[in-house]
């Protein structure tokens, strides 16, 4: 429906068709009493998102306007679910009280305003956010133009912990660069929002991408912007930045100014990402080796979820974080591990800190809505019990602690104890949600407050004698006082009774209800005005002693936020020692190496559903891709077998080695040595992507190429089945130049999985390729897996028989079978094609068909014999059906 800005409309949807036009590309929630409304378009999207009903408020050019609410007090559910959906959300308030704009006159409307955007990169609500998961908002910069000179850079901040990164990227690595990141929003420049070459990476992100004004990312003001929100005349003092990121940073700031209007979020100091420094793997490796996600999209079944042992939100979203992002740096990986390590052998302290850890309220996150205005005196109890949790986790440990543990653990002493202390002397023991209802301050702590609340129950009690006093003087046995919003404190009476009190003494007639009369008197009202005044005092105070203490936080923000750190750091590596030694996991070996050594590695999430499945063990495998003793590129692994034989998982489960080894885990075998991998590629078997409008083979050759031209010296390829999504001979042919080229020229360290026998001949001119199989054994016709990789080469491919343990009908795979036969009989001779082309395709089944009716019992062939189907009606094949069933069942 089109809005007319200038249209008559009444004065308030003028407000709204005013402030709706500053906000065109968010649902509009319309503050009105009880109730955020949506009209026109927003109304109909938001009812069909939501599942709201729609109704109809008035009209605009004639026509009716579409109008849909959602109630303020539940309103977090139903924000939740449009972020979700990928929708930004402008909050309008009303910013005045009601009373002001009467006073104005009749037709004033209250004064409204948007206070917030709420966009899926900014909240920062506990129940809009998932515990477990960092909320990224990213800002992508592009300087130079389009073309080759284009400069790249990311800045992105989670609001939960004030995490601030920079880092460049440039136009290869970009899709890569971001997928690490795993954003919730992406803001980018328009000219870059609409640049066509971009628009693969952009469509993963749909609505979550947000296009700007230009002027948001301006290179030549970046930095006194960024300067300026920092509070500092130089940004020398936190390292050096190009252009592009500083562009990349100012935008990131100028677009939480814009979102969260007053309020000024907490970031840290930028810290720059060098480049390098993490494991590259793009998008679609991530998708093929289910790190974060399963292919399906869902959580469950990919390898976070299968290994995530930590025990608090803040440590699972360091942990997603962590092993979304590997590094490569062997020393910093070293030190991770070496904590790991370092709790695997203090079991006891372990199992203390995990108990302590659990329950522990989520610091970094209370923490940000209270340095954002938005906190409640929940969010202050979570820092103060935060703090007493800390600070005695601080004192488990001594003094023999690895390096990363150390640092952290005096993160940990130097948490604010006198902070911990005024909390503590101030807050309730239990608080309530909202500050404005009061009752979280200390009983004994404020004598001021003490003495407002005791005025205001020493009056509630004089109201309460007032009623024996009024019902003695009365002689009215059932007068009472009661309370309610509308009225105040008023004296209920029966009707009878009632009557015969209008015109007493002080009584003042208020109401008539069914049956009941409500009075007044003016002891009553005032009264009633020293309870509202001593509430009034006693809110007052408590408000004040809330923006005090919410003050005190906010000063000691950086050692809450360091100390929460560290929480999240122990809490990891603590979760990954206890998962190393629940599940035999062993510390790897990493160095500048080119190595690649895996002794009985397992794959960790088969493992667990074969666990928790049909109980059967996961067969350990070895994978040796190291370079010959004399030095040189790593090796080739070629392998064929089976179908279910297991490859896929034998050529994952290495990937996921090197994944988890690199991001500081021990990993699931009995030795490991890798030499750092830069960059990981995984494909397997590519699926359609209809959405591009690409063929499933199209993308397979897409992503073979991105690593043909990609991958160098230090990487890992794990390549499953290139080349089957098409005619056999062009699908071999690909796969044996992708192999060569692989060798000769990316020489890094790969696994091939492939049913193409025939290449398994490259061995003999392949220095650095191996052949190797997955062990089959054969019994009674029926083929038994046994999941073992061993040097050489698979005889068949057992596809048949998968195929009829997959339920195929008997009489596919028997002539499955004969085709099969023709087809190597063939093949002998050197006839392939003529022979498929000669099969006579039907000429199986025929001549079988009469040999399985010649062997059944003789009455049944009869019976068989006396049908003449075309004359049966439905009844009579029913019933003749069940006469040969009858029949079948003599024999
Ligand atoms: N090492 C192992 N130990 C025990 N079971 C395994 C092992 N590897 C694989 N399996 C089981 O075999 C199933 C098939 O494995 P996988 O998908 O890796 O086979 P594949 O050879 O790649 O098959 P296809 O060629 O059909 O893709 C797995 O789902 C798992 O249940």
């Amino acid at each position: 429906m089109t809005i007319d800005k200038d249209a008559a409309a009444t004065p308030m949807m003028a407000q709204y068709i005013e402030i709706k036009a500053a906000n065109p590309d968010c649902l509009l929630f319309y503050r009105m009493g009880d109730f955020y409304e949506m009209f026109f378009d927003d109304a109909v999207e938001a009812s069909r998102a939501l599942g709201i009903a729609l109704t109809r408020r008035g009209k605009h050019l004639g026509a009716d306007i579409p109008m849909a609410g959602v109630p303020v007090v539940s309103s977090d559910e139903y924000l939740q679910r449009l972020i979700g959906l990928g929708y930004r959300v402008a909050v309008c308030e009303q910013i005045e009280d009601p009373a002001e704009a009467r006073k104005r006159g009749g037709k004033s409307v209250v004064r409204r305003d948007v206070v917030r955007l709420v966009t899926p990169g900014t909240i920062t609500e506990e129940a809009l956010l998932d515990p477990g998961r960092p909320n990224f908002l990213m800002a992508l910069a592009r300087l130079g133009g389009s073309g080759e000179n284009a400069t790249y850079a990311l800045a992105w901040t989670d609001l939960s912990t004030g995490t601030f990164r920079l880092a460049e990227s440039g136009r290869a690595q970009l899709e890569a660069d971001i997928a690490a990141i795993e954003p919730s929003e992406i803001v980018v420049a328009e000219p870059v929002f609409h640049e066509p070459a971009l628009q693969p990476i952009f469509r993963r992100y749909g609505r979550r991408i947000q296009p700007e004004p230009q002027t948001l990312f301006d290179g030549t003001t970046a930095e006194e912007r960024v300067c300026r929100f920092f509070g500092v005349a130089t940004l020398e003092g936190f390292g050096g930045f190009s252009r592009t990121e500083l562009s990349a940073a100012a935008a990131l700031i100028a677009y939480l100014g814009k979102t969260q209007m007053a309020a000024r979020p907490g970031l840290q100091r930028p810290e720059r990402i060098v480049a390098g420094s993490l494991m590259q793997i793009d998008p679609a490796t991530r998708a093929s080796l289910e790190l974060t996600r399963t292919t399906a999209g869902k959580r469950q079944g990919s390898l976070l979820s299968a290994i995530d042992r930590t025990r608090t939100g803040a440590g699972a979203r360091l942990f997603a974080g962590r092993l979304a992002a590997p590094l490569t740096d062997p020393a910093a990986i070293r030190e991770r591990h070496a904590s790991v390590g370092w709790f695997v052998d203090a079991a006891p302290l372990r199992q203390n800190l995990r108990e302590a850890l659990s329950g522990l309220p989520d610091i970094e996150r209370a923490l940000s809505r209270l340095s954002l205005g938005r906190g409640g005196p929940r969010d202050l109890a979570a820092i103060r019990d935060g703090l007493v949790a800390a600070l005695a986790i601080g004192a488990m440990f001594g003094d023999d602690l690895p390096s990363e543990l150390a640092m952290r653990r005096n993160a940990l002493a130097a948490m604010p104890g006198d902070l911990l202390a005024e909390l503590s002397r101030l807050l309730a023991d239990s608080v309530p949600l909202l500050r404005r209802d009061g009752g979280f301050v200390r009983e004994g702590a404020l004598p001021a407050l003490d003495e407002a609340r005791t005025l205001r129950e020493d009056v509630r009690r004089v109201v309460a004698e007032l009623q024996g006093r009024y019902a003695a003087e009365t002689g009215i046995r059932n007068l009472r006082i009661k309370h309610n919003n509308v009225l105040g404190y008023f004296i209920e009476v029966g009707d009878e009774k009632g009557r015969a009190l209008v015109g007493v003494g002080d009584f003042v007639h208020r109401q008539t209800m069914a049956s009941a009369m409500r009075f007044s008197t003016s002891e009553l009202a005032e009264l009633e005005s020293r309870i509202a005044g001593a509430a009034a005092e006693a809110l007052r105070l408590e408000l004040e002693c809330f923006d005090r203490l919410a003050g005190q936080v906010e000063a000691a923000a950086e050692a809450l936020r360091q100390g929460a750190a560290a929480l999240a750091v122990l809490d990891v590596s603590a979760a990954l020692a206890e998962l190393a030694v629940a599940d035999d996991w062993v510390a790897p070996v990493v160095d500048d190496s080119l190595a690649f050594a895996v002794d009985c590695g397992r794959h960790p999430v088969v493992e667990a559903a074969l666990k928790a499945g049909s109980g059967h063990p996961f067969v350990a495998n070895d994978c040796d891709l190291s370079p010959p003793s004399d030095g040189g590129p790593g090796a080739i692994w070629l392998i064929t077998g089976p179908n279910m034989g297991g490859k896929s998982t034998f050529l994952r489960q290495n990937a996921l080695i090197a994944v988890l080894a690199q991001v500081g885990s021990y990993v699931p075998a009995t030795k490991a040595h890798i030499g750092v991998v830069d960059r990981l590629f995984s494909r397997v078997g590519a699926s359609d992507d209809l959405a591009e409008g690409r063929s499933t083979f199209m993308v397979e050759m897409v992503e073979t190429a991105a690593i043909l031209n990609q991958a160098g010296e230090r990487a890992l390829v794990i390549l499953d089945e290139i080349g089957r999504g098409t005619a056999t001979y062009d699908g071999l042919s690909i796969a044996f130049a992708a192999v060569e080229h692989l060798h000769e020229v990316n020489r890094c360290r790969a696994l091939f999985a492939t049913h193409f026998h025939e290449m398994t001949a490259l061995a003999a001119r392949l220095a650095r390729m191996r052949n190797a199989t997955m062990r089959v054994k054969e019994w009674e016709g029926d083929v038994v897996f046994l999941h073992e990789v061993k040097p050489g080469v698979a005889d068949r491919s057992y596809g048949i028989q998968v195929a009829k343990l997959a339920g195929l009908p008997p009489s596919v795979v028997e002539r499955a079978r004969h085709v099969l036969e023709e087809l190597e009989k063939g093949e002998q001779a050197g006839r392939r094609t003529a022979l498929v082309d000669d099969l006579p395709l039907f000429s199986a089944v025929a001549r079988r068909a009469p040999a399985s009716v010649a062997s059944l019992p003789a009455p049944m062939t009869e019976a068989l014999a006396a049908l003449d189907p075309d004359a049966l009606s439905p009844r009579e094949a029913l019933d003749a059906l069940y006469r040969l069933k009858g029949l079948a069942g003599q024999q």
